[in-house]
């Protein structure tokens, strides 16, 4: 199997691919929040039966290079790993300078275009939110990067001494947008309130910059926070992987 690898700012995404085959479904996937968690987590459930690995990562080199390091040990695994690119698979890198565009950014981009071939907004929800606008011929726009959702609300305890409440009552808070009435629905329902109202002026500005037909992604860890205020939305959740693929194709033996 191919072991698939997204390394965010907070978690790692995997998932497992078949080797071989047309229908290209995952065998297994999840989330991990550390390498040893991602490890024990593997070699418990598929002992021997990983094959190679491609990976991407947000993270420094050295962080990645652990890891890459631990799968080596533990799995006698090889990492094929993302690199940035000016053009791949029709698309265009928008950035004055290619390599400094998220390389998690740019598969997404990368991905939304090779599954529709038309113009797209894509929107990460994660760590970060960022946007991304590409035209019907493939070029990337450029997008925008704000604090998501874990950054807003960190800020806001770190910075502020009578903001605490758990993760248990922060999902209840989130269940409506009325004004809250208790510290977490006030920031719960603010933070929420200021990602919707980024969302709306991207999809306004998706209009402008790219057409009135312009398709939507969503993905990230918190996608299906935004769903509800696009509903033509797509939500793919490994949008990432899709350019993965694209990005570190297998060479067979
Ligand atoms: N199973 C899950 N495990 C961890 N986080 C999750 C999960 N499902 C949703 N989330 C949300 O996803 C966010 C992280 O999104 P993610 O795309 O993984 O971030 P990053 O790529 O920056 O590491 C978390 O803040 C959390 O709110
Ligand atoms: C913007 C990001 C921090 C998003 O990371 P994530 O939320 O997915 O962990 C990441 O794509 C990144 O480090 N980008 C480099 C800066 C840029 O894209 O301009
Ligand atoms: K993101």
């Amino acid at each position: 199997m191919i072991l698939e690898l997204d390394c965010g700012n907070s978690f790692i995404k995997w998932r497992l691919m078949p080797r071989h085959g047309v229908v290209q479904q995952a065998i297994a996937g999840g989330v991990a929040s550390s390498n040893e968690q991602l490890i024990d987590d593997l070699a418990s459930r598929f002992p021997g039966e990983l094959f190679t690995c491609r990976l991407v990562s947000v993270r420094s080199e050295d962080e990645t290079k652990l890891l890459t390091d631990a799968l080596k040990t533990r799995f006698a695994i090889d990492c094929m790993i993302a690199a940035p690119a000016r053009a791949l698979a029709g698309v265009s890198n928008g950035y004055d300078d290619y390599q400094r565009l998220g390389l998690d950014r740019w598969l997404a981009v990368v991905g939304a275009y090779s599954l529709v071939g038309r113009a797209c907004l894509v929107l990460d929800l994660g760590t970060a939110i960022t946007s991304d606008f590409i035209d019907a011929a493939g070029a990337h726009l450029g997008g925008f990067i704000c604090p998501g959702m874990p950054l807003m609300r960190s800020q806001l305890r770190t910075h502020t001494r009578r903001i605490r409440y758990d993760d248990a009552v922060a999902e209840q808070a989130q269940q409506s947008l009325v004004p809250g009435r208790s510290t977490a629905e006030a920031v719960e329902r603010g933070c929420l309130l200021m990602l919707r109202g980024f969302v709306s002026t991207q999809l306004d500005l998706a209009r402008q910059q790219c057409g009135d037909d312009v398709l939507v992604f969503l993905t990230g860890g918190d996608a299906a926070l935004a769903a509800e205020w696009v509903p033509a939305a797509r939500i793919v959740p490994d949008l990432v992987f899709v350019g993965l693929a694209i990005a570190c194709p297998l060479t067979e033996e």
